[in-house]
């Protein structure tokens, strides 16, 4: 396909089997799949993409992309009764309706949408969500889930960030002072050092206060995690075992790659009631060389 040129700043593109936009600003540029939602590249103009991609991920229909930032809703992890579910909800892998609705010489927003009629899998309500994703001098995104029927229901759900690294060894993360912090792995519960660094696998909930959180080390400028709606954090890399076991990923890719993911996860569930509306938003900001 040849690219359609469909605004100043955005052009509708292919990629192997996916359809994308490609945002290019004097700020930054990204692309983002319509499957999913998903954003896999943000650059500032002369600068890397912060993300992490998988060199073998295929970019398939019906498949979740491996990095970038998946979009895991309207539950986050296994579904909580229903093992037939798909992990991390069906967001990821289905096709969201968007609008151009800002665009400035710096600064592009489109509006995602995708709308639940009560029959899917273990969903059974009417529902929307809305993924407001913004490019320009910070990446913005924020997820509305609105309950469009008459009976509450809850939602767990990220925004499952891969940054990418250099060195997995030399990376930190700052300012997640978690008060209770679940190991995903085995369920114990223990406490999120002040510095943390990366050495083995790790899968955590961080349940915390929503303040911001800075990752560095990473060879590239350091990042200001800024969130709203959000009192969790899932901190994960696979290590090296665990990631020769996962699709669409090269097992030492683990050594260039971790997720620190704003979430509604574990005690940060949420419940909407009808007619109400919840806003999951996070800021990605460089703020200087590391
Ligand atoms: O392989 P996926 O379904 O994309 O999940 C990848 C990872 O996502 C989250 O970080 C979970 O906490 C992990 O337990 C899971 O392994």
């Amino acid at each position: 396909m040849t690219p359609l040129q469909i605004s100043k700043t955005v052009q509708h593109d292919q990629y192997n089997e996916l359809d994308c936009l490609r945002i290019n600003n004097s700020a930054a540029c990204a692309t983002i799949f319509l499957q999913g939602a998903h954003i896999t590249e943000y650059s500032k103009t002369q600068s890397n993409n912060l993300l992490f991609v998988s060199k073998a991920e295929p970019f398939k229909a019906t498949e979740a992309i491996r990095g970038g930032i998946p979009i895991c809703w309207p539950w986050f992890g296994p579904h909580s009764t229903q093992r037939n579910a798909p992990a991390h909800g069906f967001a990821r892998t289905r096709i969201w309706q968007y609008s151009l609705v800002h665009e400035s010489d710096h600064r592009t927003d489109i509006l995602f949408k995708l709308e639940t009629d009560g029959h899917d899998i273990g969903f059974p309500y009417k529902a929307t969500a809305e993924l407001l994703i913004s490019v320009g001098e910070t990446l913005a995104m924020s997820l509305t889930t609105t309950n469009l029927g008459d009976e509450p229901f809850a939602i767990s759900q990220a925004m499952h960030s891969y940054f990418a690294c250099e060195n997995i060894a030399t990376v930190k993360v700052t300012g997640l002072t978690g008060e209770q912090v679940l190991d995903n792995r085995n369920g114990a519960c223990k406490p999120f050092p002040r510095d943390f660094s990366f050495y083995q696998e790790t899968d955590w909930t961080v349940l915390d206060k929503g303040q911001p959180i800075l990752l560095s080390g990473t060879g590239r400028p350091a990042i200001q995690l800024n969130r709203l709606g959000s009192r969790s954090v899932v901190v994960w890399n696979p290590w090296l075992e665990k990631a020769s076991t996962l699709s669409h990923f090269q097992p030492q890719e683990y050594q260039s790659m971790f997720c620190v993911e704003t979430t509604n996860a574990g005690d940060d569930t949420r419940l909407i009631k009808p007619k109400q509306a919840h806003a999951l938003a996070m800021e990605i900001q460089e703020i200087s060389a590391s």
